[in-house]
């Protein structure tokens, strides 16, 4: 592990309501990586993946303790923009979510928002986005049709290539396969082996082949807990907690 992880999570804990859903979870996540988090449903995962780029700040009465920080920074420092934190960590979700707009313009739909409406940075960006998504000799003939017209691991690569118009550092991807058929999930896991080179990934997954096939490290939750965190080979070869082990190993799920 470097000295210096890109991002660290540090003592965190995190409440809905009363609810407790994170319990002091430390974790250090290198840049340029693929990182996964596996564990059973309601263990915590997303709640912690949506922190990362302070999602959850959207919800009603959240608390946490404790902190998170990208390079060195507390994504909870008062100077710490949130609209400017969400640029720096861009976020793919479970169902693709193109929105009712051609291929071009759902691609720098946040320059436009930014006011960037230059037809040569536009032209490049989305030229340059879709390469980085795989997607760029399939629609290159048809930039200005609906992305509806997709299909569904076609519009996931299209969002991916949305979030990574902005260059951000970070790419959160929370199940980004779970709605695509089999073909489909290994194109995004070639391309998210691919983008490891220029963003540093970190992927919530249900599909512990998915992790295995993907994923430099692994983190393993339970209850709200960080059970254990290696190398991912490591973490399902040798698993060192026993609930890790009786996970790994299918005895529950
Ligand atoms: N907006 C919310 N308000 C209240 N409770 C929530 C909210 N979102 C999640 N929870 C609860 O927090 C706990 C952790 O949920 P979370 O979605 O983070 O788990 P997960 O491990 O990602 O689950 P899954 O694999 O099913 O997506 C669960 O008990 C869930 O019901």
């Amino acid at each position: 592990m470097p000295s210096s992880p890109f991002i660290r999570v540090d003592r965190f804990s995190f409440w809905y309501g009363a609810k407790q859903v994170l319990h002091n979870i430390c974790l250090d996540i290198p840049e340029n990586e693929i990182t996964a988090f596996i564990g059973p449903s309601g263990c915590g995962k997303t709640t912690l993946l949506r922190n990362i780029n302070r999602m959850n700040d959207l919800v009603d009465g959240i608390k946490h303790e404790g902190d998170i920080f990208i390079d060195g920074q507390s994504l909870y420092d008062p100077t710490v923009e949130v609209i400017s934190l969400r640029k720096r960590v861009g976020m793919v979700f479970q169902k693709y979510n193109p929105f009712p707009k051609s291929i071009y313009e759902n691609v720098i739909f946040s320059l436009r928002v930014a006011g960037r409406n230059g037809k040569s940075e536009l032209d490049e960006v989305v030229e340059q986005s879709l390469r980085g998504a795989a997607l760029w000799d399939e629609v290159k003939d048809k930039l200005h049709e609906s992305a509806f017209g997709l299909s569904g691991g076609q519009q996931q690569r299209l969002c991916i290539a949305r979030a990574i118009a902005n260059r951000p550092q970070i790419l959160l991807m929370d199940e980004p396969c779970a709605a695509l058929d089999p073909v489909a999930t290994l194109k995004i896991e070639e391309l998210m082996i691919g983008l490891k080179k220029e963003f540093t990934i970190v992927i919530v997954t249900h599909n512990m082949e998915q992790a295995r096939r993907c994923a430099d490290r692994t983190a393993f939750f339970y209850l709200g807990k960080l059970i254990e965190f290696r190398p991912t080979l490591n973490l399902f070869n040798t698993p060192q907690d026993p609930q890790t082990e009786a996970y790994v190993r299918g005895k529950f799920s």
